[in-house]
C-alpha cells in the first residue's frame, strides 16, 4: 500500500487506529477453546466487528511464535483473512546482516514464498544501513524502524546523546532517512514519551509514526495528536490488550467494537480539527 492510499483509508474510515493482535491462549474467551484453531477463531471475530474502524492490524509475531508450528499456521492464516484495503503489520522486530535480512524480507513480504504479504515489517535499526535495505528492496512495502520505543527501558540506549546534540532516536531517524524515503520507511515512537513528538516531528515531517502505547500501557491520544499529526495525518496509533480484551464472554467482539469505537469516535473529532477531513 502507498501512503497515498493509507491515508485515503484513513480519511474513507476517519480513523488512524491500528488494532494489535495478540492472542494469549489464557485470555481467549472459553468457548472459542475447543474450535480447531482459537486463535484463528478469535482474530476473525475481532476483525469481522472492527474492520470498519480501523486501518490497520498489527499481529506481534512472538504471539503465534510461542505456539510452534500451530501458531505460525494462525498467524498465516489470519493474514489471508485481512481485505485488501487493511494496512498489516508484521510486528516482527527483525534486523540482521544484509544476507539474514533478505530471508525476514522474504518471510514477511514474498507471499509466494511464505504465504504471508504484509505491508510492513518492524525492524531494529542498530546492526545499521546494511540490516535495513534488504526490506526496502520490496515495491509498495514498508519498514517500520524502533526510534523511541514505549517502554521505560528505553532510556537505556535509545535516549543517550551520541556524538554532537542528537541523541540516539534522533539519529535513527536522520540517518536512516538517507537509506530510504517517506513512502517507505516509518518510525516507532510510543505513546507515553508524548514529549517527544515536537521533536520527532521536525525530524520527519513527512513521515508515518506507528504510535503503540495508548490504552494498556497509558499513553494519551490526544498529547501525541498535539505535535504528531502531519499533511497526510502521519499516524498509526495501536491498541491492542484495551480492545481485544475488552470482554470475555461470549459477547467479547461487541465489547472489542464498542472499545474501539471509542478510540474511532476521538480520532475522527482531532481530523476534524485538524482540517484533515
Ligand atoms: O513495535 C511495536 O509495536 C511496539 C513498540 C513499542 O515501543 N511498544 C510496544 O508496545 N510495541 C508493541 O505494541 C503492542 C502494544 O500492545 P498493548 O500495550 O496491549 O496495546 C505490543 O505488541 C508491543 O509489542
Amino acid at each position: 500500500m502507498t501512503k497515498a492510499q493509507l491515508f485515503d483509508q484513513i480519511k474513507l474510515k476517519r480513523s488512524f487506529l491500528c488494532i494489535g493482535l495478540d492472542p494469549v491462549l489464557e485470555n481467549l474467551p472459553e468457548h472459542l477453546l475447543d474450535d480447531e484453531d482459537p486463535i484463528f477463531s478469535f482474530n476473525k471475530a475481532i476483525i469481522d466487528a472492527t474492520e470498519d474502524l480501523c486501518v490497520a492490524y498489527k499481529p506481534n509475531t512472538a504471539f503465534y511464535e510461542m505456539y510452534g508450528t500451530k501458531g505460525w499456521n494462525s498467524l498465516q492464516k489470519t493474514w489471508s483473512y485481512f481485505s485488501k484495503d487493511l494496512f498489516t503489520i508484521a510486528d516482527a522486530k527483525r534486523g540482521d546482516i544484509g544476507n539474514t535480512s533478505k530471508m525476514y524480507a522474504a518471510a514477511f513480504f514474498n507471499e509466494e514464498r511464505s504465504g504471508m504479504g504484509f505491508d510492513a515489517v518492524t525492524v531494529a535499526p542498530y546492526m545499521g544501513s546494511d540490516s535495513v535495505v534488504p526490506f526496502l528492496n520490496h515495491e509498495h512495502k514498508w519498514v517500520i524502524l524502533l526510534a523511541l520505543t514505549s517502554n521505560a527501558g528505553s532510556t537505556d540506549f535509545q535516549s543517550l546523546h551520541v556524538g554532537g546534540k542528537n541523541r540516539l532516536y534522533e539519529e535513527v531517524i536522520a540517518r536512516s532517512s538517507k537509506w530510504g524515503n517517506s513512502e517507505q520507511i516509518m518510525y516507532v515512537v510510543g505513546a507515553t514519551k508524548a514529549d517527544a513528538f515536537e521533536s520527532l516531528r521536525a525530524l520527519a515531517p513527512d513521515s508515518f509514526f506507528l504510535v503503540p502505547g495508548i490504552g494498556a500501557q497509558g499513553g494519551s491520544l490526544a498529547e501525541v495528536c498535539r505535535f504528531g499529526l502531519n499533511k497526510t495525518c502521519g499516524l498509526l496509533v495501536n491498541s491492542a490488550r484495551q480492545i481485544i480484551y475488552a470482554g470475555k464472554g461470549t459477547d467479547f467482539a461487541e465489547m472489542a467494537r464498542a472499545e474501539a469505537l471509542k478510540v474511532q469516535q476521538e480520532m475522527e473529532v482531532i481530523l476534524h480539527q485538524h482540517d484533515l477531513i
